[in-house]
């Protein structure tokens, strides 16, 4: 087929649309819409005054309409398909840039429709009737130069492809047996899965190059980019409540058992949290326990990925690609398993690098 054939043949099958989902225009607004999950929607029928939220877990392709992967909160997913949000064979880039894993959809009058196929998916031909929060702008990943044929080579072709959003995959905070509060799967993890993708808190990283850190070297940050971290987070709470909420639940880790809700931070509903302020010494602890320092020693503060404990046999590691920070399956994990990570690998002496975090025995 030339290509004016196949533009036209889009074009059409875009205009003819899905009677069914033409008709479904819902002009309720989003409170008004009773909130429904993946499991509540019944086959060909539109689920009128209702609305499903999830988030976007794959790219989008696009054919004649855009498709792409949301999970909701019960961890089910389902593949979308909306049509008439951008014409027929628009460039890539400004399809990425309009939907990105990460993103948060609302998708009001949720359609389940049987395709040619005989699959199930969420079918939408009306713009207004889907709701796309984005968490941030996606940044450009660009080509990362291979160092080396070894394992780097590797390592940086799987992450070239990955990191635009922020990311908690599928963990839980749980309070462990002997380490205080530790990050935990609740589902089988396989190797190589980036688990979590998390930007450091702090903005003390406009200088990070694209440098992959296959291990946490130590916590061998300088005194500097420590205590440059530790003002950026003094002054930054200032105007940033979530990012207080954050540092109060880091503070004093270890004597706590009160355990953030993933779930609702992926929701960015820090509501329940202690917002108050984060007292200079306060931030000075936190830093102290919950960062670790990178190859080019700078400091890194997490939140989620400060909940992974130490061990010398860790089942994950810490990479790095620009802004983002991936916690990375070393190998395969099992349900209700604990993720750990080396704190000091590559250090050779471990044991006076735990120290740092008051790590006396391994
Ligand atoms: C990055 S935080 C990890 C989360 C912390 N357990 C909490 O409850 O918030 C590091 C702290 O956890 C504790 N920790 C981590 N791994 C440990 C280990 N293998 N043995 C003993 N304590 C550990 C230490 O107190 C350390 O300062």
């Amino acid at each position: 087929m030339h290509k004016q054939q196949f533009n036209n043949k889009c074009a059409q099958l875009s205009s003819a649309g899905d009677p069914v989902s033409l008709k479904n225009l819902c002009q309720t607004s989003v409170e008004n819409l009773k909130q429904i999950s993946i499991k509540d929607l019944i086959k060909k029928t539109v689920m009128t005054d209702t609305i499903l939220w999830g988030f976007q877990i794959t790219k989008p392709i696009q054919m004649v309409g855009i498709n792409f992967v949301i999970e909701d909160d019960q961890h089910d997913a389902i593949e979308v398909a909306i049509y008439n949000q951008l014409p027929v064979r628009s460039p890539i880039k400004k399809l990425d840039a309009l939907l990105f894993p990460g993103c948060k959809i609302g998708i009001k009058n949720p359609y389940l429709r049987c395709c040619s196929d005989g699959n199930f998916m969420l079918r939408n031909d009306n713009p207004s009737n889907i709701i796309i929060q984005r968490p941030n702008e996606p940044i450009e990943i660009k080509p990362v130069q291979a160092q080396s044929e070894n394992a780097i080579e590797n390592e940086v072709k799987e992450i070239v492809k990955i990191p635009i959003a922020e990311y908690y995959g599928s963990t839980i905070i749980k309070v462990t047996n002997s380490n205080g509060r530790g990050l935990f799967a609740f589902k089988n993890i396989a190797r190589g899965t980036n688990i979590v993708v998390e930007r450091s808190l702090g903005k003390n990283n406009e200088n990070a190059s694209n440098f992959v850190m296959l291990n946490i070297v130590g916590n061998k940050m300088n005194t500097n980019s420590q205590s440059n971290l530790n003002n950026m987070l003094v002054i930054e709470q200032t105007n940033d409540e979530i990012l207080r909420a954050k540092l109060n639940c880091l503070y004093a880790g270890n004597m706590r058992t009160d355990c953030p809700n993933i779930k609702q931070i992926r929701l960015n509903n820090f509501k329940d949290f202690d917002t108050s302020f984060v007292s200079a010494e306060m931030i000075y602890q936190i830093v102290k326990f919950n960062s670790f320092g990178g190859e080019n020693e700078q400091c890194n503060l997490f939140f989620i990925i400060s909940f992974a404990n130490h061990a010398k046999q860790p089942n994950a590691c810490l990479v790095q690609e620009g802004e983002f920070h991936i916690l990375k399956a070393l190998r395969n994990i099992k349900a209700d398993e604990e993720i750990t990570i080396d704190y000091v690998g590559g250090i050779q002496n471990r044991k006076e690098a735990l120290l740092n975090w008051g790590i006396t025995r391994e």
